[in-house]
């Protein structure tokens, strides 16, 4: 049985249909991302699953039971918005955080501790959260979402505000907690970081769900539309091939855009004809590419 189930679920504000039937899955050990442009109703749909709001309609099973007060200690969450106290300090937030979700307070202090060694910031401890960079309220934001070590984690935006070396570590984390067994739900913007870290994936657009499955056979259901082309010699009249949308001479390869799979075969031979052809690939669609078709360039 997987951890989080969401069926069918509906949300209406008013008038308004936040999240109208949508219906995943997430295995344990998993990280799902669940993708969507502003307004597509991700935030709704984690508020459910954390139990702060209800479905109009559909049900969420944790565990394959309905909602209790018990499960506040099985589910951490890291908000978008982020909510911590600027005036107080880390140790006292993060501490009361952990009593609130019963843990023994020498087990949270423990914990709190490896947690700061582990992002590199013993030193944060006895600091105030405003004397941090947001970078570092980052971390700490995340070490208060995991700090009752849940089985399923509710991650939104998990490295925004990061430099490059601080989003390695907060990566590598949320892998090792994968591979602890964790189940992640997991949204960005940062399709880069979706498709490095998830394997399923759920796409919502005004409310709906219109791509959901593994990312590798989502890959494979969109056209490979893009030629990359390293030849010995420059190739001449790449551009008047029929179907060949553009033609992009780069540094040390060409990158053209194709209107249908068939031309990249036509753009081979035409290429072997005049020079020795040291790489041709016809490239699968990034995910970010899938998200701008699918939901209409609304992507920010
Ligand atoms: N409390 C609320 N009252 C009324 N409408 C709401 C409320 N919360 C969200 N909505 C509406 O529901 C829809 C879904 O919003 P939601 O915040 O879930 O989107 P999102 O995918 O998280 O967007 P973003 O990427 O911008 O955070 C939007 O049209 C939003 O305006």
């Amino acid at each position: 049985m997987n951890p989080l189930k969401v069926e069918q679920v509906t949300k209406n504000y008013g008038d308004k249909v936040a999240v109208n039937q949508i219906d995943f899955e997430v295995r344990q050990g998993e990280i799902f991302g669940l993708l969507g442009a502003n307004g597509a109703g991700k935030t709704t749909t984690m508020r459910m699953v954390l139990g702060l709001i209800y479905p109009d309609d559909g049900r969420i099973l944790w565990r394959g039971q309905g909602y209790s007060d018990e499960l506040r200690q099985l589910l951490g969450y890291l908000p978008e918005e982020r909510g911590l106290y600027p005036k107080v300090k880390v140790s006292e937030q993060v501490l009361y955080l952990a009593e609130l979700r019963g843990v023994p307070r020498q087990k949270a202090e423990n914990s709190l501790r490896e947690w700061l060694e582990r992002f590199e910031v013993p030193e944060y401890y006895n600091k105030r959260v405003e004397e941090l960079s947001k970078g570092n309220q980052q971390k700490i934001q995340f070490i208060a979402a995991v700090i009752h070590d849940p089985d399923i984690l509710i991650l939104d935006e998990a490295f925004s505000g990061l430099d490059p070396v601080n989003v390695e570590l907060l990566k590598s984390t949320v892998t090792d907690l994968r591979k602890a067994g964790k189940t992640i739900l997991f949204s960005s913007h940062r399709m880069d970081h979706v498709e490095e870290l998830c394997e399923n994936i759920c796409i919502l657009h005004k409310s709906n769900t219109v791509l959901k499955g593994s990312l590798k056979s989502i890959k494979r259901s969109f056209p490979r539309e893009k030629v990359l082309l390293d030849t010995e010699l420059q190739i001449t009249g790449l551009d008047r091939i029929p179907g060949v949308l553009s033609v992009e001479v780069r540094e040390s390869w060409t990158e053209l855009r194709i209107g249908r799979p068939e031309v990249a075969q036509e753009v081979l031979r035409v290429a072997s004809s005049q020079s020795e052809v040291y790489r041709f690939q016809l490239v699968e669609p990034t995910l970010n590419e899938i998200f701008i078709k699918t939901v209409g360039g609304q992507h920010e």
